[in-house]
């Protein structure tokens, strides 16, 4: 069947004539192809014809635009044929994929498939977000894998700091998963597996195999048999164990605890850990094979300083499963939240947002005077500094020494603030001027204006 769907695209060649009868081909396969001339076309799947004379400079740029807005996925087609080194460049500067017309046999379906893939993707991230919320570039670029990650049939390895989601991940990789057979997903934390009892939890055991064992019963292996094994902080699971699970893996066959029969689970295995496993496997406290084995396909979840736009989203969502869709929170309870770090991540959001919305009476908005005592900044390093502040002091002592005038010094040390804020928010303008609490547009004519590091207090 014919797919039959708008796409835009971007013509970065001036071999127009040879473009024209590619656009016709594409046509005839169902594609409405309009060029794209506003930021709001470029929704979803695209594409960016080129030849080898383009300029990857104005392409980079061009790019980067588009890939402001979410979930836009770009195909560079060359429409001659491409040197190797553009091809990395273009990848790296964030095309979904790169070919050459005249290089693949079966151009037009090369095409289409690859729409077609991305615009399933992006249907399902879209789904996934309502769970696994953010919908920064950063996160976004995390979601596409976890799905591709479902979709293969490969053992996946979850790794980041604690509270970044890998629970919530695994669980979101099971379900995604299209065996038809597909049964369970059990849930096993390593770090409650008891050396002593040999691997009971895992394997199950027989009854009598030792003092407490007063009848049989099946470990997390049987019962994840045709569904999935989540192997939670797998960085704990004990040498000993960590053998025995190997085997299963490569044989699917495992014993229970004081059996010698040999019996068959097949399972996916989806790990999650907080350690460096390769560092664990130098050390020698994790098994190398089996670090092989359960690595398939790692996937690395950001920290939440990694994705502070999330921060807002993510807070609105808590909020709305603590107290309903309609409840309205103050703006200033969102800046409170922008100003603050997360070593604990998006676990230690949540549970601030816990107390906030515990605190709250019931009726009207949300207000800081909600937030909990011992959650209020630090008013030392958030308000303004105080004339004992020694560092400020000998910087503004130095303008002086320089000459300058009170509204000089003024203006160099909002400069310097700026600078600060930006540079804090790994220059993300926005986030900058929550921070500031200044519009956008004064960091991006800043931006224009003073060349970074131009600027020093002493
Ligand atoms: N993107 C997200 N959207 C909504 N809730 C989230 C998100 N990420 C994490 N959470 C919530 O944060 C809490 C911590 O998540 P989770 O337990 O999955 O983290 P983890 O990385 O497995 O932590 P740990 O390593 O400490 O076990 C959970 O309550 C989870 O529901």
């Amino acid at each position: 069947m014919k797919s039959c769907w708008s796409v835009w695209f971007l013509p970065f060649t001036r071999q127009l004539a040879q473009l024209a009868e590619v656009i016709v081909e594409l046509e005839k396969a169902g594609l409405n192809l309009h060029a794209h001339r506003h930021p709001d076309e470029a929704r979803g799947a695209g594409i960016l014809f080129m030849d080898a004379a383009s300029s990857l400079s104005q392409i980079e740029e061009t790019l980067a635009d588009v890939r402001r807005t979410p979930g836009t996925s770009v195909l560079a087609v060359s429409l001659g044929r491409l040197p190797g080194p553009s091809t990395w460049a273009l990848l790296r500067s964030g095309v979904a994929d790169v070919f050459s017309w005249v290089d693949v046999e079966n151009p037009v379906a090369t095409v289409t498939d690859r729409l077609r893939y991305w615009q399933d993707l992006d249907t399902k991230v879209a789904d996934l977000q309502r769970r696994l919320v953010g919908s920064s570039s950063r996160w976004r670029d995390t979601l596409r894998q976890v799905v591709d990650m479902a979709m293969s049939s490969c053992q996946v390895l979850i790794t980041g700091e604690s509270g970044t989601g890998k629970e919530l991940v695994a669980r979101e990789i099971h379900q995604l998963d299209t065996r038809p057979t597909k049964r369970d997903c059990v849930v096993v934390d390593c770090t409650n597996l008891i050396p002593g009892l040999s691997g009971s939890e895992l394997f199950g055991h027989e009854k009598g195999a030792f003092t407490n064992a007063i009848s049989t019963r099946d470990g997390a292996v049987a019962l994840a048999h045709e569904g999935t094994l989540f192997l939670d902080e797998l960085g704990e699971l004990p040498l000993a164990l960590q053998a025995e699970l190997l085997r299963t893996l490569q044989e699917g066959t495992y014993k229970r605890v004081g059996s010698n029969t040999w019996r068959h689970a097949h399972f996916r295995l989806v790990s999650a850990t907080n350690r460096d496993l390769l560092a664990e496997v130098q050390r020698g406290t994790f098994r190398q094979d089996l670090y092989y084995r359960v690595s398939g396909w790692t996937c690395q979840l950001p920290a939440l300083r990694e994705r502070r736009e999330d921060i807002v989203p993510l807070a609105q969502y808590f909020f709305a499963q603590l107290r309903g869709p309609r409840q309205v929170v103050d703006k200033q309870v969102y800046d409170f939240l922008l100003l603050r770090d997360y070593p604990g991540n998006v676990r230690e959001l949540q549970q601030l947002i816990t107390r906030i919305a515990s605190k709250h009476p019931g009726e009207g908005p949300i207000t800081i005077g909600d937030i909990p005592q011992a959650d209020w900044p630090d008013f030392a390093c958030l308000g303004a500094p105080t004339p004992t502040s020694t560092d400020l002091e000998a910087g503004v002592t130095s303008l002086l020494n320089q000459g300058l005038g009170l509204k000089e010094i003024k203006d160099q040390v909002t400069e310097i603030a700026k600078q600060v804020a930006i540079s804090h928010e790994q220059g993300n303008l926005k986030l900058a001027a929550l921070r500031l609490r200044c519009s956008e547009r004064i960091l991006q004519m800043h931006q224009r204006e003073e060349p970074a590091g131009q600027l020093r207090l002493n």
